[in-house]
This record gives structure tokens, sequence and C-alpha cells, in this order.
């Protein structure tokens, strides 16, 4: 493997590789690395940006991106035995070694400490559940909506999260996540008001500040819809915080205030959108909570995983399986998990008693072309996608043409759309306007990329509308999204504001705030940018009425089955798909992997 150096200095000439490969292996190379060391320490690490937890060292062996393997794997394996720099688990040493996975030393300490931490929740003794209220002609669910036959999931669900300490709800768009967890609050603290006990401690929180104020919004609104007495009212949490604030992170800072010496004052910690909880996030969450404390995720198994490393509500969901239980597990939920087929005798899935996959959606009309689309990709029916998109469905729009013209008459149809925030000078109005519809797009660069389809609209609506010049940066109209957490000035990763001018004729940025609306300076907003297009990793975690999506044809990062899937499910009324067939056909065959050795490591604790 001599001249490794040469051939990554080559690459980065071509662009295959970053000048940081370069300075790794380099690195590597001055401090007793072999070659293959330095390799290792550059695939480790292009691995961790491309979302893996680990290496999972390839057949037939590894190579640089472009080239041809450098060596067997088991060769490569055998290389690196030995090496000062390369350490087996435990060991204090830069890469880790474990089994044919190569870690960064950091994230195998997060991957096991987290695989820890959810095996002691996952074996805590079930607690026993009063399942009265949770049955047909009880008091806390409504079965008017359930199948015959089919169990009542959101009464399962919250069954599952009474029982064990680790409870993991899956479910699509409008499948009643928000609707079951306001339930199961009231369920526990009304069993602890009439325990005579003070009601729990529950905390709310998701990744990003904008999923957090929806999770916030949607909670309001279902215990609204409860009519609940003053006392439970109170007890229930009256805020969604992010999982930065919720642990105390300062800012700069990697450590939080709260960890397993100072663990989070909490009974129950709720978090939503956890698909986007990343591996070294869900690890430092799980170690803040006390010993007794719940665990409940909520989030779409199907959607999209975090931006950084790790896939964990995936692969948790996974090894859980889809709504199969433990004959304790059944028991123990009686008539509630009754009219369940019998059990499958195959082996056990580690967490089986701990997930619950929710069903129907609320949202979508069963014959909902958004909807259906939405599960056929799921499913990767290839075919049945295509088929259907075909077809007509009042809400469901297709173009294959994706070309530079078909381009043009996109920018031109959102640009009418936005040329009104021209006219609009009240903010809760423009901020509507705004909310209203999205542009997605799979990438961020490239001619279907959204800083360049952003920059077209810019463009046209400066024409269309005289009011500002092509490339002004500040004008009246223009929605900005936030693109870096700022907790000075309260605001974060996806919040969108709307700029306007006011009646002295200086532009201000507006937000939804907790109460009302916020008005800040231009200059007092972090960083941020113009949004009519984004990507739809930036749209996680938000909704839009009306979405239009647009594929790439080709490029160098095509786009996955669950990035289509979570473009669709951003949309709420209508959806219009413009992607070449074959566009298609690529992304519903391409689920993303992401190596990791969670799975492994979670034990069966199913009792
Ligand atoms: N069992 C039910 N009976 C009647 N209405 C329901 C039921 N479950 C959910 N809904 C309604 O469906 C809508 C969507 O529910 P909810 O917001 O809880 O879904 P979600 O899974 O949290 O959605 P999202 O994917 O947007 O986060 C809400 O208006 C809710 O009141």
């Amino acid at each position: 493997m001599s001249g490794l150096l040469e051939r990554i200095a080559v690459g980065v000439d071509e662009g295959r590789l970053r000048p940081l490969d370069r300075a790794l292996a380099d690195w590597c190379l001055r401090h007793g690395g072999t070659p293959a060391v330095a390799l290792a320490m550059v695939l480790a690490n292009r691995a961790l940006e491309d979302g893996h937890t680990c290496l999972q060292i390839p057949e037939p062996g590894p190579a640089l991106p472009g080239e041809r393997p450098f060596m067997a794997a088991d060769a490569f394996i055998e290389a690196l035995t030995g090496s000062p720099l390369v350490g087996g688990p435990e060991a204090a040493c830069p890469l880790i070694l474990d089994q044919d996975r190569l870690y960064i030393e950091r994230y195998w300490r997060y991957e096991t400490r987290l695989a820890a931490r959810l095996n002691t929740l996952a074996a805590t003794p079930p607690a026993p559940v009063d399942v009265t209220g949770l049955l047909p002609g009880g008091a806390d669910f409504d079965y008017s909506r359930v199948a015959d036959g089919e169990p009542h999931w959101q009464a399962v669900a919250a069954f599952t999260a009474e029982r064990h300490q680790l409870c993991v709800i899956s479910g699509g768009p409008g499948t009643g996540k928000t609707y079951t967890v306001v339930r199961l609050m009231w369920r526990l603290i009304r069993a602890a008001l009439q325990r005579g006990d003070a009601p729990p401690v529950i905390r709310l929180a998701a990744p990003t500040g904008k999923a957090a104020a929806r999770m916030m919004e949607s909670i309001r609104d279902g215990l609204t819809a409860m009519n609940l007495d003053a006392e439970s009212q109170a007890a229930c949490p009256q805020q969604a915080s992010t999982l930065h604030r919720l642990l105390g992170f300062r800012q700069g800072s990697v450590r939080p205030r709260h960890d397993a010496d100072n663990p989070l004052p909490a009974d129950v910690v709720i978090v939503d959108e956890a698909s986007m909880v990343d591996l070294p996030m869900m690890a430092k969450l799980a170690e803040a909570l006390p010993d007794h404390c719940r665990l409940v995720l909520l989030g779409d198994r199907y959607q999209l995983a975090s931006v950084e490393s790790g896939s964990i509500l995936a692969e948790l969901c996974d090894a859980g399986g889809v709504n199969v239980y433990s004959p304790a597990q059944r028991q123990a939920g009686g008539e509630l998990l009754a009219t369940l087929p019998a059990d499958t005798p195959s082996e056990p899935l580690p967490l089986r008693d701990h997930v619950v996959t929710l069903q129907t959606s609320h949202r979508f009309a069963r014959d909902s072309g958004i909807g259906r689309l939405a599960s056929l990709v799921n499913a990767g029916d290839v075919d049945g996608t295509i088929r259907l998109l075909q077809a007509t469905h009042p809400d469901l729009a297709y173009s294959s043409d994706s070309s530079e013209r078909a381009l043009d008459a996109l920018c031109d149809e959102q640009a009418q759309h936005y040329l009104q925030l021209q006219q609009v000078t009240d903010p809760a109005q423009a901020l509507t306007l705004i909310e209203q519809r999205r542009l997605l797009t799979a990438t961020r660069v490239g001619p279907s990329g959204s800083d360049q389809l952003n920059q077209r609209i810019s463009a046209r609506l400066a024409h269309h509308s005289g009011a500002f010049e092509p490339g002004q940066r500040d004008y009246h109209g223009r929605p900005v999204i936030i693109t870096r957490n700022d907790y000075r000035a309260g605001l974060f990763n996806g919040d969108t504001g709307i700029m306007l001018r006011d009646a002295e004729g200086n532009l201000r940025v507006w937000f939804r705030a907790e109460q009302g609306l916020r008005r800040l300076l231009p200059s007092a907003i972090p960083h941020h940018e113009t949004v009519y297009a984004m990507t739809v990793h930036k749209s996680q975690g938000s909704e839009f009425d009306h979405v239009t999506l647009l594929l790439p044809e080709g490029g160098s990062t095509s786009p996955t089955r669950e990035l289509l899937y979570t473009g669709i499910t951003r949309a709420r009324q209508s959806l219009c798909l413009t992607a070449g067939e074959d566009a298609v056909r690529e992304a519903v065959g391409r689920q993303t992997l992401r190596g990791s050795g969670l799975a492994l490591r979670l034990q069966i604790s199913s009792r």
C-alpha cells in the first residue's frame, strides 16, 4: 500500500477526496501508523461524515472512493491489529476495532454507553397497568375509528409506555403520536393523584427548536380538546424544549449540565421527532435520565435519519419488530392485545415489548394519493409507485419532466405565489403565506439544489415586482430560515421568519414565538438564508399545506427511499412531485443503510 499519501493527493486534486483526508493520513503516518492504519483513519472519518457510526469493513476490502480495494478485508484487519493507534474494545486509542467494525474511539463509547443504558431501561421489571380505561368502552381512547379485529394501537402504545421504562412509538404523519402521549400523560398524572402521590414531572423535548414548538402546539391542542380538570391540567408540562436546552448544553460545549452524575429532574421524558436525534445526543440523553425515569421516543421509523451519525430510532424499531409481543406482554395486555394473531415462533427480537407502530393515519383518507404514495414508497414497491403517480388523484400531481425548462417554469410558479408577499405588511399574514407552501429538493448544490433555486426565485421576484434589485440580500418579503442554534437570541436551526418593512420604512424580521410574534433587527438574527426552497433534510420536523418536491436526475448524491418518503410526508393537503421516472425508481429502490453496532449490543430484555 505504498504511496498512500500520493494517491490521496491525486484524489484531492480530482475532487474525490478532501484535504482533511490527506491531513488525517499524514497525521497517522507521522504518529507511528502504517499506511493501512492511515487508510483506516481516513475511511472511519469519512464513514462518520456519511452518517455511519462506524466503518463496517467492506468485502472484498477497504478502498478510497473511486478506487479498487487496497487489500483484502482479512488482511486489513490483521494489519490494524497491534498498531498503537488501533485498539480493541475499551482501549484508549484513536481507533477502535470491534470485530469487523472500525470506530473513531469517541463514537465507540457513545454506542456502547447508549446500548448499556437502553438495556438497563428495557430490563427494568414491568410495572402493572390497569387497562380498564384503555379497552373498548373505557374512558381514555375512542374506539369508533378502529376496524373490527384490530387492536387499538394507540391504546397499546399508552399501555406499553406505562408498563415499561423504555417505549418507542413509531408512526407516519397523523397516526396520532401526539394524541397518544396526551392520553398517556393524563393516565400517569391521574394514577399518581388517585394514589395520593405528587404528579410525575414530565419533560417534553425535540431535536430542534422548530420541532419542539410544533410538539408543544399539538400537545396544547390535544390537552384543550380533552378538557381536563384544573389539577391535571396544571400537572401537564407547559413547555417543550430542544434536547440541547433540556440537557443544559452551554454554548460551544459538548458536555451538558445534566449527565449521570447530575441527572435530569424528571420522571418521564418524551422526545418527539426522535428519528432526527443523532448518536451522541441520544447517548447523552439516556445517561442523563435518573434511574426511575421513563423514556418515550416518538417518531417515524421510515423518515430520514439524523443529519449527523446514527439512525437510532430506526435501529430501535428494527430491534422491536412491527407489533409482535412476548407471551408475557400479551397476557398483561389481556383484552387489549387479544385480537393479535398467534405469536410467530421466530427468534424473539430484543426490544419487541418496547416498540409500538401506529397504523392508521387520521390525516389522510384511505384513498388519499399522498397517503398511498407514502405507503408504496415505504414498501419499496417501485412499479406500484410509478402506477400510482401515473393515475389521477385530487391531492397528487406528478411531472416526469425535470428539464431546465421545467425548472424555469417551477421557479416562475413559486415566484408567483411569493409575489403576494410584496403587498403584505401584516407579519402574521406574511408568516402564514410562507408556511403554506414549500419547494423541497434533494440537495443543496447543483441546478436543482436549494441554493440555486432560491437564487432563481429571488431573481424572478426582483424582476416581476421591481421592488428590489436581483442579488439584493435584504428586502421586504424575504423569507428566511435560521441555520444555527442561537440560544441568546432564542432562535434555532430551522426557525423561519419574514423580513418586512415597517411603517417607518425600516426592515425588521418577524418570527412566531411562544406568545405571539417576535420582531428583530436583521442584524440581530443569527446565521440565516433565504428560504423559498429548502432541502428535504432541512424540512424534517415541518409540514406545509402544499409541497412541490424535486428529485434531481443523476448527480453525486442519489436520493434514497427515506428522503423521498420524508419529502412526501411533509405535505398536508397537496403534493406535486417533479422527477424523472428513473430517479423515482432509483430512490424507491435505494434504502439508507448505516454502519452501526447498536443492534448487536441490544439484549433480549422482554419478560
Ligand atoms: N384515535 C383518534 N381519534 C380521533 N382523532 C384522532 C385520533 N388519533 C389522532 N387523531 C387526530 O388526528 C390528527 C393527527 O394526530 P396527531 O397530531 O396526534 O398525529 P401525529 O402522529 O402526532 O402527527 P405528526 O406526524 O404531524 O406529528 C389530530 O387532529 C388528532 O386529533
